[in-house]
């Protein structure tokens, strides 16, 4: 298996203190990864650092030659201004600029996209809407469409199904099995262990550092779960980036 990402003892953080330290792991083209963990875990950080949002501390990422145009990332909804004054039809359209440019003009062909991937997550009628108006679930929809029109290889999901009803989580996890089928790989932050089990293959459980990584139901049991919530309390936010020549044990 090729593999789409590759971490290098990879450490990410902010002003120097590190939030996620020393992940070393490859995740496969065509995955379908689930990342959990508790709150503060570091799983926004490390899709930050996926979506070229955040340059690593230390160490690297590597992936597999994709553009960072080739990735598209959905953050979380509280991440996004929603007082920013622009239309659902054009917020969605944002999703073209990798192939129109940031002033590329939008002709029909470009038009018709967006009007396609709105109705592909159920927002007909909703374009001229400003994104301000919209419910916790139709805005999720809204990124999905963007999502859908980046026609990315690498496909990064912040929390998607986060504060949502059990038919918008269904649609758009609909959505997410597409993107597996047609070979992208796919990862997404998550909190519901449930819905992890039923449909990632494959975990990454992170508190601050990697606890374990691999098939879903090995990873998820309840001693790896109560070591990454023990990691995450004992985790100083204070502490400064390793430098990874200082540690001759690692290096060894
Ligand atoms: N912009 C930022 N500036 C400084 N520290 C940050 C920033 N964003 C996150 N952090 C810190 O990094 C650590 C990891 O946070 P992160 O948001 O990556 O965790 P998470 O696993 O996504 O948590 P949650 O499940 O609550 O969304 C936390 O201690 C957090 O306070």
């Amino acid at each position: 298996m090729l593999a789409q990402i590759q971490f290098r003892d990879v450490t990410l953080g902010y002003d120097r203190h590190p939030a996620v330290h020393h992940l070393d792991g490859e995740v496969a083209q065509g995955a379908l990864l689930a990342v959990i963990g508790p709150n503060g875990a570091g799983k926004s950080t490390l899709f930050r650092g996926l979506a070229g949002i955040l340059k690593p501390l230390a160490g690297s990422i590597d992936l597999g030659g994709l553009d960072i145009r080739d990735i598209a990332y959905l953050p979380q909804t509280a991440d996004i201004d929603r007082s920013f004054p622009i239309s659902v039809f054009d917020f969605v359209g944002t999703g073209l600029w990798r192939a129109t440019g940031f002033f590329g003009g939008m002709g029909k062909l470009a038009r018709d996209k967006i009007a396609r991937a709105l109705a592909a997550v159920g927002l007909n009628g909703f374009e001229n809407r400003s994104i301000g108006t919209l419910s916790g679930g139709q805005m999720q929809r809204m990124l999905f469409a963007r999502v859908l029109l980046q026609d990315a290889r690498l496909i990064v999901l912040d929390e998607p199904f986060n504060a949502i009803d059990a038919k918008t989580s269904a649609d758009l996890l609909a959505l997410v099995r597409r993107w597996h089928a047609e070979g992208r790989t796919v990862l997404a932050a998550l909190h519901d262990m449930e819905l992890v089990r039923a449909n990632f293959p494959e975990t990454l459980l992170l508190a601050r550092g990697p606890v374990a990584w691999g098939a879903t139901a090995q990873v998820l049991t309840a001693e790896n779960l109560a070591e990454a919530r023990r990691m995450c309390e004992a985790f100083d936010d204070t502490a400064a980036a390793c430098i990874v020549h200082d540690l001759p044990s690692r290096a060894a």
